[in-house]
């Protein structure tokens, strides 16, 4: 559904984007993830064809997106601030998506509008910025959008409000195989919703995997023997990450589940709990594999 192929962005003499590549499936909800800086808002900018990448190509159902109206009435950005005509009313601005968005459904405004809860009369400038961010999605929604693009989508939003919006775009991806790319560093939303995850570092991508396969292939063991362990099992298993609390050692370990299981029982520990990662902890360990050191995170 959008493919990114070869991407390269430069600001002046910075490499921003490195020849990436990306490819999300239509009806699947993407999550972007990375470091400050590592180049996420000008990957969606340019999916959203709002930037021109240096080199490189991004089509939507093989079209390229960069200038193309019939493309982009399919396509929704919410940027991390959004941006209104502050001054309209809520009720000016959906008039306004009304006549830019062929698929606008005044219906759907209206029936979002008992979700919201939020007076149309009311100019957006006059709401707080939680509420702002209610209406970017109100309108959004209401252009029953093939690609939603949202960009630090949660900021700002109460957990009410989160939970519905989530709800919302599960039910658009489940309902019309809406496509969904979302940025964030709220990893604990991510994971709620997304089926794939990449994480960017630099430009470029350190890891992008489907979600689930990802958390089987990655296991935190909490174990302890008498004595020291066996170098041999330490050898054995992909130990991606150690470290030792008291008597019991703390590995992540890459693998599938049966194996590690099965390696670890022959030398008998006197303690052994295989868990899975929460996302947070597996971006922790993929981030400070490429050198990017957070100390002493997992708990
Ligand atoms: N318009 C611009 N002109 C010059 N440099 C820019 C511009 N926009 C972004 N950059 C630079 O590109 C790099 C990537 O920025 P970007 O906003 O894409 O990162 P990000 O991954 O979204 O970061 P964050 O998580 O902090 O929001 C940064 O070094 C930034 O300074």
């Amino acid at each position: 559904m959008i493919k990114v192929e070869e991407v390269t962005k430069r600001f002046e003499k910075d490499l921003v984007l490195k020849e990436l590549n990306l490819n999300i499936n239509k009806g699947s909800i993407y999550g972007l993830l990375g470091s400050n800086g590592a180049g996420k808002t000008t990957l969606l900018k340019i999916i959203s064809g709002i930037i021109k990448a240096n080199s490189g190509k991004v089509t939507i159902e093989d079209k390229l997106i960069f200038e193309n109206a019939l493309l982009k009435d399919k396509l929704i950005f919410i940027p991390d601030t959004p941006y209104f005509f502050s001054h309209y009313t809520v009720n000016q601005l959906a008039d306004f998506y009304k006549n830019t968005y062929s698929s606008w459904n005044q219906n759907r405004f209206q029936q979002l509008g008992k979700i919201f809860k939020l007076d149309p009369r009311k100019k957006v400038h006059r709401f707080s910025k939680g509420m702002q961010r209610q209406v970017a999605f109100w309108l959004a929604f209401s252009t029953m959008p093939e690609v939603l693009i949202l960009d630090e989508p949660f900021d700002g939003l109460d957990p009410v409000i989160r939970k519905k919006v989530k709800g919302l775009i599960i039910q658009d991806v489940a309902e019309r195989e809406m496509t969904v790319l979302i940025s964030s560093h709220n990893l604990r939303e991510v994971e709620d919703i997304c089926d794939y995850i990449g994480i960017l570092h630099n430009g470029g991508f350190v890891l992008e995997k489907d979600l689930d396969d990802l958390k089987s292939d990655v296991h935190k063991i909490q174990i302890a023997f008498n004595g020291d362990p066996p170098e041999k099992l330490i050898e054995s298993l992909n130990i991606v990450h150690q470290e030792k609390r008291g008597s019991v050692n703390i590995w992540i370990v890459k693998g599938d589940y049966a194996d590690v299981d099965q390696e670890i029982r022959s030398y008998q520990p006197i303690l052994k709990d295989i868990l899975p990662l929460t996302l947070e902890e597996i971006f922790i360990y993929e981030m400070e594999g490429v050198g990017y050191a957070i100390e002493n995170v997992l708990v």
